[in-house]
């Protein structure tokens, strides 16, 4: 099941829009947070710090819930709650409120400072012991968001201590799934409330890959045609993994044999390229500088996987409209090609998409997959494993091969990337890229 993912501001148009009021849904979060702590680690002393806000009013709430569970609750604001909301809660704990300076250190810490109303970094002095409830705490629990982050970017305005479990409301927040950000929400538990989100922004999720049909050929399985350029080993991983994700049939176009590939994947001399059964044209893997070989690639009819040094040699993006592409740039490439976008990772992932007219994978730790109409995927937490050469190549060619199977070229991508990952999982930490050819 894919989640849904709303920007703050999204988020509260959903909260306005909801079938019950405010107060309930500040209800329903505050249960399930202390729901969502119970069954984490049920049992050790509480504290929870309550910020000036609605974050903070889901606090006293949870509160309420975990004491009625019989836990030891001690509750420390950093202010007066200010909202209307908030207030309410603030009144419904019958328990004492500590001050936050003096607060003493408990073995499990929530953190309902701020959520998505964080404006600027919170105060050195805040910061500072926050990070040092956090550093004596067994367990950190972050409401909604962990203070400090920003809720659409996935910035960190001050220092942030990272969190055993992050329990969000109704849709998860872009932060949730980009760097820095998302390195700090441990667990992340999406908790429902009576909202309905209605986005087209959510995490990818495990993919429904297109069954091979009972009287399929090689042909109908997906032709993958990829263009090789001036280093093998690169475009040999690519063909292996599309031949490995099910592709029917790989053909590559070289002027030298290339070492190292299963004998299934044929090597030709030409390029082939008129072959109106090509399912999916890679190139870029391993392509060096030969941009004749790009205007070549553009020439076809065929969707397109463009992929590596192909992206630093397109030039001008409004080249690839009409191309049916899907580009995969790392962060180097990304800028390459669409230079300096204002706005976070997800904004120009989405202006890329809109001014190639193109499907575009921005890889990285927190890798977005974006279409030209306005879909955005974000990928789950990869294993950092992942950073080292050659891996790119192999999402280039799963990605063609699902391509070539007939997927659509944004549910391919998606597909690709989701099904990438946690082939990195089960490869291991030691893993090379060769290693991900045999988890796919
Ligand atoms: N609405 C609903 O129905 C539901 C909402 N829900 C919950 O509400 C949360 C959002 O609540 P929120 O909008 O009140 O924002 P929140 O993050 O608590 O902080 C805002 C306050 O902090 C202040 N402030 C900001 N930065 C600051 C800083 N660095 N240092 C000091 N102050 C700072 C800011 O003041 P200002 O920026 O105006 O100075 C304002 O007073 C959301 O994350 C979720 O947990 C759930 O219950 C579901 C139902
Ligand atoms: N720290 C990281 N955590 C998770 N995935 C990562 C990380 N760094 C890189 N990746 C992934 O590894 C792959 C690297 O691709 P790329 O940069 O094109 O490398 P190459 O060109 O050497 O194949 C991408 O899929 C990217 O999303
Ligand atoms: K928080």
């Amino acid at each position: 099941m894919t989640r849904p993912i709303l920007t703050a501001a999204r988020m509260r148009e959903a909260e306005l829009a909801a079938p019950v009021g405010l107060a309930e849904l500040m209800e329903q979060a505050g249960q399930s947070l202390a729901e969502a702590i119970f069954r984490h680690s049920a049992g050790p002393e509480t504290l929870i710090l309550c910020g000036p806000g609605n974050n903070g009013g889901d606090g006293y709430v949870a509160a309420r819930h975990l004491s009625a569970r019989g836990v030891k609750v001690r509750v420390a604001a950093l202010a007066e709650p200010t909202t209307d909301l908030a207030k309410v809660a603030r009144q419904r704990w019958d328990g004492p409120v500590e001050a936050f300076d003096g607060a003493a250190p408990a073995p499990l810490l929530v953190d309902c400072l701020f959520g998505t109303g964080l404006s600027r970094g919170l105060e050195p002095a805040v910061a500072e012991r926050l990070s040092v409830l956090a550093g004596s705490a067994r367990t950190v629990v972050a409401c909604d968001l962990p203070s400090g982050v920003e809720a659409d970017s996935g910035a960190l305005l001050s220092p942030v201590p990272t969190a055993d479990l992050t329990v969000t409301f109704g849709a998860l927040k872009p932060a949730h799934r980009l760097m820095p950000a998302m390195a700090r929400m441990g667990r992340l538990v999406l908790a429902h409330i009576a909202i309905e989100p209605d986005t087209r922004w959510f995490e990818l999720a495990e993919p429904d890959l297109p069954p091979v049909a009972e009287g399929a050929h090689k042909y109908s399985r997906g032709l993958v045609h990829a263009l090789a350029g001036s280093m093998p080993g690169a475009i040999a991983l690519s063909a292996t993994a599309a031949a490995r994700s099910g592709a029917g049939y790989v053909r590559i176009s070289t002027s030298a044999p290339i070492p190292g590939l299963p004998l299934s994947v044929v090597q030709v001399g030409d390029a082939q390229l008129g072959d109106p059964r090509i399912g999916c044209l890679l190139v870029g893997p391993g392509l060096g500088k030969l941009p004749q070989l790009l205007t070549l690639a553009l020439t076809s009819r065929a969707p397109k996987v463009i992929d590596a040094d192909a992206i630093g040699l397109v030039g001008e993006p409004d080249r690839l409209r009409g191309q049916d592409a899907i580009l995969t740039p790392h962060g180097g490439e990304f800028a390459q090609l669409f230079g300096d976008h204002p706005g976070s990772k997800a904004e120009q992932a989405l202006a890329a998409a809109a001014v190639s007219g193109s499907v575009v994978v921005y890889k990285g730790p927190d890798t977005l997959v974006a279409s030209p109409d306005g879909r955005l995927g974000f990928a789950p937490p990869a294993p950092a494993w992942l950073a080292t050469a050659g891996t790119g190549d192999v999402l280039a060619g799963i990605i063609a091969a699902l391509r070539a199977r007939g997927m659509p070229a944004f549910d391919a991508a998606c597909a690709g990337v989701w099904l990438h990952g946690r082939a990195a999982e089960r490869a291991g930490p030691a893993m090379i890229a060769d290693d991900l050819l045999e988890h796919l």
